[in-house]
């Protein structure tokens, strides 16, 4: 039997959390409770203010680098990427792996004003009603670990709670599917979830091929102005930051390093 990859061995523990709360809190009553929730924050105008926006995480740990940060309030961080000129935050609520929560969900939404992003690995639209009752605005779709109905379906009903869908994909063939699901925005992640091989290249290879009218987030792998302003000029619209925050010692500074790049006259812009 082939082994397991990474990303399939993430997907099988997330799908045990999310049975656990369901049990818990069944479908209906999520269902219900995203329905009450304050209306999303609107992440597509936030994605297309001038220059390249950065969508900046609240990441403790990673399958692929283990430990990170000790963040012991993300609420704090949060404000603190919000003063600094985030886009959108990202929250990692994944446990296993990522260490992460809704409770940091909950402590984020809480601090800031800006849209959220809940980053899961999103299998089922329980966790869908989910993020919208935690107060997220945005949710990861990730195509490689989702067949193409299901991708669709999700989609749709991201949008039918008035959120918006960053639709992952790391090679062409994935970057097609999440077009043909009707994705408006795309994220091109330079890791392999399935191998965690970090390849910056694969934005300017695959960003090309897709409609200008599509927002294209440049994901993982930023550690600094360079890497911003190369995404930049492979057409990004934002990049999505996680471990180059969390370990630099001084985010606020780091942040505040990669909006001033982005926000720059000379960084190239993306082509609308
Ligand atoms: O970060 C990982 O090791 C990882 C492994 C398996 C699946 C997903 C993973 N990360 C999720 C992300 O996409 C990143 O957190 C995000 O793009 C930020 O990346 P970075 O700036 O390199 O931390």
């Amino acid at each position: 039997m082939a082994e397991q990859t990474v990303l399939e061995s993430i997907i099988e523990g997330v799908k045990a959390d999310v049975a656990v709360r369901e049990a818990a809190i069944d479908y209906q009553a999520i269902k219900r409770a995203s329905e009450q929730a304050a209306p999303p924050r609107d992440a597509m105008a936030a994605l297309r203010q001038p220059g390249i926006g950065v969508i900046a995480e609240v990441k403790r740990a990673s399958p692929s680098r283990g430990e990170l940060a000790d963040i012991a309030d993300p609420a704090d961080l949060a404000r603190i990427y919000a003063e600094g000129g985030a886009r959108i935050i990202s929250v990692l609520t994944e446990e296993r792996r990522f260490r992460g929560s809704l409770a940091d969900l909950d402590a984020v939404r809480a601090a800031v004003d800006l849209p959220i992003l809940r980053k899961d690995f999103i299998v089922g639209p329980y966790q869908i009603h989910e993020a919208r009752a935690h107060g997220a605005d945005v949710i990861l779709l990730i195509v490689a670990a989702l067949e193409q109905n299901v991708l669709e379906a999700l989609l749709d009903r991201t949008e039918s709670l008035g959120m918006t869908a960053l639709v992952e994909a790391h090679t062409e063939e994935e970057a097609d599917r999440a077009l043909q699901a009707g994705a408006k925005v795309v994220g091109i992640n330079a890791r392999n979830l399935k191998t965690l091989e970090v390849d910056r290249d694969s934005f300017a290879r695959i960003a090309p091929g897709l409609p200008t009218e599509v927002i294209k987030i440049a994901e993982s792998g930023v550690r600094g102005t360079a890497d911003l302003l190369a995404y930049a000029g492979a057409g990004a619209d934002a990049v999505l930051v996680g471990e180059g925050l969390v370990t630099s010692g001084d985010p606020r500074t780091a942040l505040a390093e990669l909006v001033t790049a982005g926000t720059h006259p000379s960084c190239p812009k993306p082509v609308r």
